[in-house]
């Protein structure tokens, strides 16, 4: 697997994950109960993978083992404890990780959104487990919300969700992706002075072609 360049991530993060999906329909998605704990916020980078299997250990000694830039895969498999806060998301946030992804619940919620570093997790609990399990970065693949992840794989977020992918697959999804920001930002720059979709759109033929049974797919003309 050849990772993204900063370059390539500066763009990927400067991109919100529809787009992305919209590029390339194939990017996994991890189940969508798993949601930013902290709104407005971005996240791309190559997945480090821990098991914590309702301890919040090896999620607090991989926060500062894992290398800079990278999203931390927590798997918590039918967990009903938090195994990630505030002292795990400023751990993160001081070892300069992109981000922490919980198949599992998290806690602290006030302070995740004070640190401000992208949390993703099913939802909240007070409860903590136990501060048992002595290893940290687990380095093999996991199953993040029903899809495979191998450490390496660039694991995308923002408020909408979460999307799993290869470089090489974000790398082709790329240009795609700027291309349909630009197209439906100018779209929307344009509804605001008053003009429809079907202005911008082939709505009405590609309405009529569907009605018909014919091929045809719904484009911008902008
Ligand atoms: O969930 C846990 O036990 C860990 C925790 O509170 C924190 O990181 O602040
Ligand atoms: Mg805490």
């Amino acid at each position: 697997m050849d990772p993204l360049t900063p370059d390539e991530l500066g763009r990927v993060r400067a991109l919100a994950t529809s787009s992305l999906c919209d590029a390339d329909k194939s990017f996994a998605l991890p189940d969508p109960a798993i949601r930013a704990m902290v709104p407005d916020v971005r996240m791309a980078g190559p997945a480090v993978t821990v098991v914590a299997p309702d301890d919040h250990l090896p999620v607090l000694l991989a926060a500062g083992e894992a290398a800079p830039g990278s999203v931390l895969v927590v798997v918590n498999p039918r967990g009903t404890r938090a195994v990630a806060g505030e002292l795990v998301a400023a751990e993160a946030r001081r070892n300069g990780l992109a981000g922490v992804v919980i198949d599992g619940y998290c806690r602290d919620v006030a302070g995740l959104r004070r640190i401000g570093l992208p949390v993703f997790a099913r939802g909240s609990t007070p409860a903590s487990g136990s501060a048992h399990d002595p290893r940290g970065l687990n380095l093999g693949p996991v199953a993040l919300g029903g899809v495979p992840v191998r450490p390496g794989d660039v694991v995308l977020g923002d408020d909408d969700g979460l999307a799993v992918a290869t470089p090489a697959q974000v790398r082709g999804a790329l240009a795609g992706a700027e291309e349909v920001e630009r197209a439906e930002a100018a779209v929307l720059a344009s509804m605001g002075t008053g003009r429809g979709l079907a202005d911008h759109t082939n709505l009405d033929d590609h309405r009529a072609a569907r009605a018909e049974g014919r091929d045809s797919s719904l484009r911008f003309l902008v």
